[in-house]
């Protein structure tokens, strides 16, 4: 494995890095999750069940801390060094799943945020979701005109490239280069709202992933159920929120329901599973002892 100028790194990016392993591992450990895989549900996957995630997660774990550094480190394009850094990890990920692809997105998404709060400690920023917010909008600036206004089409096209084409939408492009504004408009409020509610964090972070399926714009769920499912997540997902969501019996019994439905319609919001991980991750660091 190459080695870089990044591997030796400081007890500070240690410590971020197991927040966004934490935040992974919670991801995939929520229940229910309408589509997704769980500990108890394969979703919509035939290829994937809840051990291609722990052994994915594990796979890339080593990797967190490099993202930090780099932040930490970098004076210029860090989403260069980021990428160079997440292509290797990519290709350890694949080679433990054995090509399945679990958590591609995710690993950019993680990627860009340990980036952007190595960016914080160099610049000597609290841990907040608007700090974090910015610099990965600093990060990832002109992503989406570099990347989806300039699409190479001789060569194979990603689903992202491929769905922009067709329909317009960013994807995990836009939310970065926006600073996450679903995690920071739409997931934090929520998860923040159904702890201090008195969910324990299995049902608060369920809660904040129908939150979140209500607005995503989630290229898996296009790439399978063009825009169609889209809106049946939301307006799903918008009904069981209307309902109390995980906060209520009927909600509760609601989400369940969407869980067949899911299912059925092959819709899986890996999309709002990464947002939702993203948005845990973040709400560890606000909350991190110095
Ligand atoms: C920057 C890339 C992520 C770009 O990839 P792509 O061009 O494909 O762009 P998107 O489609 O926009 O996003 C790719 C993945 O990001 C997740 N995602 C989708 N919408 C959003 C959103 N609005 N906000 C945040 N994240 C979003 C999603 O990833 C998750 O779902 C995947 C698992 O679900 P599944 O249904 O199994 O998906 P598939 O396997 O594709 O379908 P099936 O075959 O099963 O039917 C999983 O990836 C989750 O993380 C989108 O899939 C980056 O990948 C890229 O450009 N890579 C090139 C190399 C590189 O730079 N690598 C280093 C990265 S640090
Ligand atoms: N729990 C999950 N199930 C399916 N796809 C995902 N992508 C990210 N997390 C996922």
């Amino acid at each position: 494995m190459k080695m870089h100028n990044f591997y030796s790194f400081s007890p500070i990016s240690a410590k971020i890095a197991q927040k966004a392993l934490c935040s992974m591992l919670y991801e995939v450990s929520t229940s229910p999750s309408p589509g997704l895989v769980s500990p108890v549900s394969k979703g919509c996957h035939n290829d994937m069940d809840y051990f291609t995630f722990l052994i994915s997660t594990s796979s890339i774990a080593y990797y967190l801390p490099l993202f930090i550094e780099i932040g930490i480190k970098c004076e210029d394009d860090v989403l260069k060094s980021i990428r160079e850094v997440g292509k290797q990890a990519e290709e350890e990920m694949l080679r433990e799943t054995e090509g399945v692809n679990t958590q591609r997105g995710l690993l950019f998404l993680i990627g860009v945020l340990c980036g952007a709060a190595g960016v914080c400690i160099k610049k000597s920023l609290a841990f907040n979701r608007y700090n974090l917010s910015e610099q990965c909008s600093i990060i990832c600036k002109d992503i989406v005109k570099n990347e989806l206004l300039n699409i190479d089409r001789t060569k194979k096209l990603t689903n992202g490239e491929r769905l922009y084409l067709e329909y317009k939408v960013t994807g995990i492009r836009g939310e970065v280069e926006k600073g996450l504004p679903t995690v920071i408009n739409t997931a934090l409020p929520s998860l923040e709202d159904a702890l201090n509610y008195g969910l324990n964090i299995n049902d608060a972070l369920s809660h904040t992933l129908i939150s979140i399926m209500s607005c995503v714009e989630d290229t898996t769920v296009i790439n399978r159920c063009k825009m169609q499912g889209i809106y049946t997540m939301r307006n799903l997902s918008k009904k069981a929120l209307e309902l109390g969501g995980m906060k209520s019996k009927e909600g509760r019994e609601f989400v369940k329901y969407m869980e067949d439905v899911f299912v059925k319609e092959n819709i899986s919001p890996g999309g709002a599973a990464d947002l939702l991980a993203a948005a845990h991750f973040i709400y560890q660091l606000e909350n991190m002892e110095e």
